[in-house]
C-alpha cells in the first residue's frame, strides 16, 4: 500500500486528491495547521479514513516531524496562502507561507525521505502579465502580486531541488480550477453563491470588480488527477494543466445568472473595492504537453462547470433556510450573509 502525505488537504484541491488517492488504495496522511475552530468541511466523508498529522509550513521541526510520522512515498505540497488578492494587504504572511513554506517542505523530504516523490502547486498567477499567449512551460514568468512571486519562488526551488540533490520533484502549473467546494471569495464561488441567494430572495446585488478579466477556469477534481500522474512518470518534470479555453468574469456572470433565468445586469454592482491594485488581465493555457506526456485531459466543461455549481449552491442555500426556519423560527430576511470579500 502505498502512503502518500498531502498538507492542505481541508481545501478544494486537498479534499479531491485524497478521495482521488483513497480510491486507488493508498494510506493518506493529511497534515494541517491547528486551529481553535477546525473546519473540516470538505473532508467531512472521508475524515475517518485520514491519518492526521499537526503541522505548519512555516515550521520546519513540524514538517520533519510530519514527513517522519508519514514515512510518504509521495508528497503533495498543496497548502498556501491562496488567495491573490488578500496577497497586497498580507505580503509577508504570503511570503512565509506560499514561497519560504515551499523549502520547508523540501528540505524536510530531503532530510527524511530524499526519494520520497514530490509535487508542488504551482500556479498560472506565475505568468501574470503575459509576454505570449497560450501560455506553456515555457513561457517566462512575469507575476503580479505577492502571491505570484512567492508562487515564483515556490516554482524555482523545487526545480532547484530536483536539480542539485536528484530529488523527483515536479511542479504542476495549474490554471484557475473551481468546484462547489471552491472558497467563497475566490470569483466562481462568490457568483455562484450570489446567484443562488439572490435568486431564494436573501441578497439583492453582487458586488463586482473588473468583469473583463480573462481566465481558463476547469473542473478542480479532474485537475487533482494530473498531479498524481506527474508523480507516476520515469523522469520528474514541469507541466502545465488547463483547458484551453477562456472566458471572461462577465461571461462567468452571465452563464451563472441565466442558469435560474435571471439578467446579471439587473444585480451586479461595480465596485472598486475588488479591484487589484494590479490585474492579470488574461491566462489561457496550452496543455498539449500533459495530454501527450501524461495522456491527461480535461472531461468538464466551463458550462458544465459553472451548472454544477450554481446548482449545489442552489440546495445548499435551501437546505439552510429550512434548518434555519425549523430550528431558529427566522425568518428568510434574518439569515447571515456571507461577510462580503
Ligand atoms: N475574487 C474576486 N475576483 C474578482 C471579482 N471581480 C472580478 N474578479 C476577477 O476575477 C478574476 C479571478 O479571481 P479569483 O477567482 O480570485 O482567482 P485568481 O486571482 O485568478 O487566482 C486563482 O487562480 C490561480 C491560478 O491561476 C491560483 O493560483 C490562485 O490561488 C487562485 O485560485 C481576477 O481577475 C479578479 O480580478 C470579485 O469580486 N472577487
Amino acid at each position: 500500500m502505498k502512503k502518500a502525505l498531502i498538507t492542505g488537504i481541508t481545501g478544494q484541491d486537498g479534499s479531491y486528491l485524497a478521495e482521488f488517492l483513497l480510491s486507488k488504495g493508498y494510506e493518506v496522511y493529511g497534515m494541517r495547521r491547528r486551529t481553535s475552530t477546525p473546519n473540516f468541511q470538505n473532508v467531512e466523508l472521508i475524515k475517518d479514513q485520514i491519518q492526521w498529522i499537526s503541522g505548519d509550513l512555516t515550521d520546519l521541526p513540524s514538517m520533519i516531524e510530519a514527513v517522519r510520522e508519514a514515512d510518504p512515498d509521495e508528497v503533495y505540497n498543496l497548502a498556501a496562502q491562496s488567495y491573490v488578492a488578500a496577497s497586497w494587504p498580507q505580503p509577508s504572511l504570503t511570503t512565509q507561507v506560499t514561497a519560504l513554506g515551499v523549502n520547508n517542505i523540501l528540505e524536510a523530504v530531503r532530510i527524511v525521505k530524499p526519494n520520497a516523490r514530490f509535487y508542488q502547486a504551482s500556479s498560472s498567477e506565475m505568468f501574470g502579465k503575459v509576454l505570449e499567449t497560450p501560455q506553456r512551460e515555457t513561457t517566462p514568468f512575469y507575476p503580479r502580486s505577492p502571491y505570484g512571486v512567492s508562487k515564483v519562488y515556490g516554482h524555482w526551488i523545487t526545480v532547484n531541488y530536483r536539480e542539485s540533490f536528484n530529488m523527483y520533484a515536479c511542479s504542476g502549473i495549474l490554471f484557475n480550477h473551481e468546484s462547489p467546494r471552491r472558497g467563497h471569495e475566490f470569483v466562481t464561488r462568490k457568483v455562484t453563491d450570489a446567484v443562488a441567494r439572490i435568486k431564494l430572495g436573501l441578497q439583492s446585488e453582487l458586488r463586482m470588480g473588473n468583469l473583463d478579466a480573462k481566465r481558463d477556469w476547469g473542473f478542480a477534481g479532474d485537475y487533482v488527477k494530473a498531479m498524481w500522474l506527474m508523480l507516476q512518470q520515469d523522469t520528474p518534470d514541469d507541466y502545465v494543466i488547463s483547458t484551453g479555453e477562456m472566458h471572461t468574469v462577465r461571461e462567468l456572470v452571465d452563464i451563472a445568472f441565466s442558469q435560474v433565468d435571471l439578467d446579471y445586469q439587473d444585480y451586479v454592482v461595480l465596485d472598486p473595492k475588488f479591484v487589484r491594485p494590479a490585474e492579470v488581465d488574461l491566462l489561457l493555457g496550452d496543455c498539449t504537453k500533459a495530454k501527450q506526456q501524461l495522456g491527461w485531459e480535461t472531461e468538464v466543461s466551463f458550462e458544465q462547470l459553472v451548472k454544477m455549481m450554481v446548482e449545489e449552491d442552489l440546495r445548499r442555500v435551501q437546505a439552510e433556510i429550512a434548518y434555519n426556519n425549523i430550528y431558529h423560527g427566522h425568518t428568510e430576511k434574518q439569515l447571515t450573509k456571507p461577510v462580503p470579500l
